[in-house]
């Protein structure tokens, strides 16, 4: 709802309540409509102030009304009944003006801000542009460039900028109501007429189509085949050619496509999915709301290499006292200088000083005994991982959480190394770590609920998003795409270049295709995985392994050390060692050639729809067996972590989200049809789940959980 008071005799004070962002809802809007009529018809107030209560101005648009019928009055009538107020209205910003809350504030005559505040147009995340008049009025407020760059990227900005930029009239540190009715009591009775954005003429640029051209190829390089950004930059130049009222029309027509698109509704599904990981169970029946997480006040960090020096910096970031543990001192001293400097570039950006302070440095292992959790950043070699835990139970005081950053390997296997299995988890950070917002928590069948909660909310502490997972070999993110990497590897063999595979990936929104990905992370990671796994055998017959096809392609180019880009060489060929052009590679296609005519392979001609269908499906078939296995808790889990940690293209939702749009009876269908091509290839064969879902009437993603209960009940 929106309340109306009278304070000190003469401004009427409207407050958004909604908790708890006060979106604008049918309510709030019926609210606000009623507040400013009754304010303009009462004689003694000669001013109107406009706030959000428990110091939160207003979260936009109410998300969750878009899918359903709309009620209550439309946004842009109302912001044009504030603007059009004979009275002044100003905006008193606290915490948030995002969206429709921002744009609410644009309709009003003045902004005051409070210094912590934050602002912006977001709804391109969504899949949507500023609709209710914001395209129109940014523009004209504070510029086109600036425009576009805050509705094209939906940033958000602090007071501060929001003040140099000109979309707010005043900062303050005080009570910002306070200093909105002070404010408004002053311009009481002064003319309104240079204060409604809405007839400002769009500031004039003399090089218009050119500053219009650099955007749209700008967004159209970033946007990965996202339509939102495209129409965001349509609709700021409607503000600039158009009047005001044809550039409204412009805006509702280009808001129209977007609002019923498909990515819209991958974009706000992944926005609830983000929030509702959080809200994380396991098979035991622990939950986020019964369990209570422990403080973490002191850390510490064993190994520091690629991950172990994010992991240190994303901890000290976050005001932890981080003990960091490297035992040769050579590469001790390196990390050291590493992470001081990532420290000091990401407080230079952030306008702080750096702390450096917050971490000692130590060779020895017996400098952590005093940390209320440990984690673990060593090879990835199961030997060392469980001599490390050995020697963490030995020193550490009783209590204290052991976590490890494995890709991959056994957890329980290694919380059987310490008397206090309970306290063991993995901690699974995503490269750089310091800046990936992913972190996978997985839990053993012995770990405790608390150790759950408390390393999901020390993942919340640093910033990250953090999802809950059950313990399998590759947890989620990593099990999921080893059928799509195999899928990658057999269409080479049968006919197709890595250009090509990847270029079908990418256009479908990846960053990057599975080759390059695989050249950035380095081919030898893997190869040592399918080593350790018994995979990598000489003599055995070369394309199968335990009776199921197996491409050593891979392997073989290990073999000839070519890691990738560390090496200059692997899928593609790179000028030099560390460098990130990609480019075919001559000597490869001779490579697949020699080897198909070795083992009697005829190459064929590939299509899209195959490669899109085989390496997705076969992710995507990989991804029910987890639901299945109750590895992850709901399809949500599963999405998050691809979009976050995998470059799954985030206007498509995740891997399961495209599934249920792709429709379950369709990709089904194609499981069955590819199994019988290659029933040696048993990621290919349709899972049980799948084929339950599809069984029970292909329900809406947002009811599989029902499905998936049921099935977990008849195991
Ligand atoms: C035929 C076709 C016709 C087409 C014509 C249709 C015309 C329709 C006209 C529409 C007009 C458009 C108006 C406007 O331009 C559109 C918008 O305003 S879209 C919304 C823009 N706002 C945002 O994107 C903000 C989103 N929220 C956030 O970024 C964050 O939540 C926050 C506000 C910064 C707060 O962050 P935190 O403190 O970390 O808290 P949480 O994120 O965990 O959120 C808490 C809780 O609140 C829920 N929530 C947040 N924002 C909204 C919202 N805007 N609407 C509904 N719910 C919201 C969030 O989901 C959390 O709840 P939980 O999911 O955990 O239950
Ligand atoms: N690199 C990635 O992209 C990535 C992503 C997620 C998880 N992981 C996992 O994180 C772990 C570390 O990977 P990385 O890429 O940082 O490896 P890395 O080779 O870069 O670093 C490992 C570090 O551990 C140190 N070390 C070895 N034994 C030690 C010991 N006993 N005590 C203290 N330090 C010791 C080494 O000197 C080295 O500096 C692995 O388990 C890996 O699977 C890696």
């Amino acid at each position: 709802m929106a309340q109306y008071t009278r304070i000190s005799g003469s401004v009427g004070l409207i407050t958004l309540k909604n908790p708890p962002v006060n979106a604008l809802s049918a309510v709030v809007r019926q609210g606000i409509v009623d507040s400013v009529e009754r304010a303009l018809g009462e004689p003694e107030v000669k001013c109107l102030v406009i706030c959000g209560q428990s110091g939160k101005f207003c979260g936009g648009a109410d998300i969750r009304e878009f899918g359903k019928k709309m009620t209550g009055p439309p946004l842009i009538p109302v912001f044009h009944a504030i603007e059009a107020a004979a009275k002044p209205v100003v905006a008193a910003i606290e915490g948030i003006a995002l969206g429709g809350g921002l744009e609410l504030a644009l309709g009003c005559h003045y902004r005051i801000a409070h210094s912590k505040a934050k602002l912006g147009l977001p709804e391109v995340t969504l899949g949507l542009l500023p609709a209710a008049a914001g395209s129109q009025r940014l523009p004209r407020l504070i510029g086109v460039p600036a425009a576009l760059d805050l509705i094209t990227t939906g940033r958000h900005v602090t007071a501060a900028e929001a003040l140099q930029l000109g979309i707010v009239d005043q900062v303050t540190d005080h009570n910002t109501v306070d200093a909105a009715v002070k404010f408004a009591l002053s311009v009481a009775g002064q003319s309104l007429d240079a204060r409604r954005i809405s007839t400002f003429p769009c500031p004039r640029l003399s090089n218009l189509d050119a500053v219009f051209e650099a955007a749209m190829q700008k967004v159209r390089q970033a946007a990965r085949g996202a339509i939102a950004p495209v129409a965001c930059v349509q609709a700021v130049r409607a503000a600039a050619t158009l009047p005001y009222a044809q550039g409204l029309e412009r805006e509702k027509e280009l808001m129209a496509t977007l609002f019923t698109s498909g990515q819209a509704r991958a974009l706000q599904y992944s926005f609830f999915a983000q929030r509702a990981v959080g809200r994380w169970s396991m098979p035991s029946g622990a939950r986020w709301d019964t369990s209570k997480p422990k403080p973490i006040r002191k850390a510490a960090v064993i190994g520091l290499g690629t991950m172990g020096r994010g992991i240190t910096v994303g901890l000290a970031q976050a005001g932890l006292s981080v003990v960091a543990v490297e035992t040769q001192e050579k590469q001790l001293m390196e990390a050291k200088q590493a992470v001081s400097g990532m420290l000091e570039r990401g407080a230079k950006k952030r306008g702080v000083s750096p702390p450096l302070g917050n971490i000692s440095y130590s060779s020895n292992i017996k400098t952590v005994g005093d940390v209320d959790l440990v984690i673990e950043a060593v090879f990835e070699d199961m030997a060392l991982k469980k001599e490390v835990f050995q020697q963490l139970s030995a020193v550490c005081r009783p209590g204290t959480f052991l976590c490890t950053n494995t890709s991959g390997l056994d957890i329980d296997d290694l919380a059987s190394q310490t008397p206090n299995p309970e306290l063991v988890v993995g901690m699974h950070f995503f490269a750089p770590a310091h800046v990936m917002k992913l972190l996978e928590v997985v839990y053993g069948p012995r770990s405790s609920p608390q150790a759950v909660a408390t390393a999901m909310q020390l993942g919340k502490v640093i910033g990250k998003v953090s999802v809950a997972v059950g313990n399998c070999q590759g947890f989620v993110g990593n099990r999921m795409l080893s059928p799509y990497l195999s899928q990658a590897n057999f269409l080479l063999e049968e006919g197709a270049t890595p250009e090509f595979v990847d270029q079908v990936l990418e256009e479908f929104g990846f960053a990057m295709g599975a080759f390059r990905m695989s050249d950035l992370s380095g081919l030898d990671v893997g190869w040592r995985v399918r080593k350790a796994a018994g995979l990598v055998v000489p003599g055995k017959p070369a394309r199968m392994r335990q009776g199921c096809r197996y491409s050593p392609l891979g392997d073989l180019l290990c073999e000839q050390g070519r890691f990738g880009q560390k090496t200059g060489s692997g899928w593609y060929q790179y000028d030099k060692p560390g460098s990130r052009v990609a480019k075919p590679d001559p000597w490869l296609h001779s490579f697949l050639e020699e080897y198909r005519a070795r083992h009697g392979l005829v190459a064929r001609r590939i299509d899209h729809q195959e490669v899109l269908e085989r390496c997705l499906y076969s992710l995507i078939n990989e991804g029910f067996r987890i639901l299945e296995e109750g590895i992850a808790a709901g399809p949500e889990d599963i999405d998050v972590i691809y979009v976050l940690g995998y470059s799954w293209p985030r206007h498509r939702g995740g891997p399961m989200f495209y599934a249920d749009m792709v429709g379950l009876t369709r990709v089904l269908e194609r499981l069955e049809f590819y199994h019988q091509a290659h029933p040696d290839v048993p990621s290919l064969q349709p899972c049980n789940l799948l084929r339950k879902l599809v069984a029970s009437g292909t329900p809406p993603i947002h009811r599989w959980r029902e499905v998936i209960k049921k099935v977990h009940s008849q195991l």
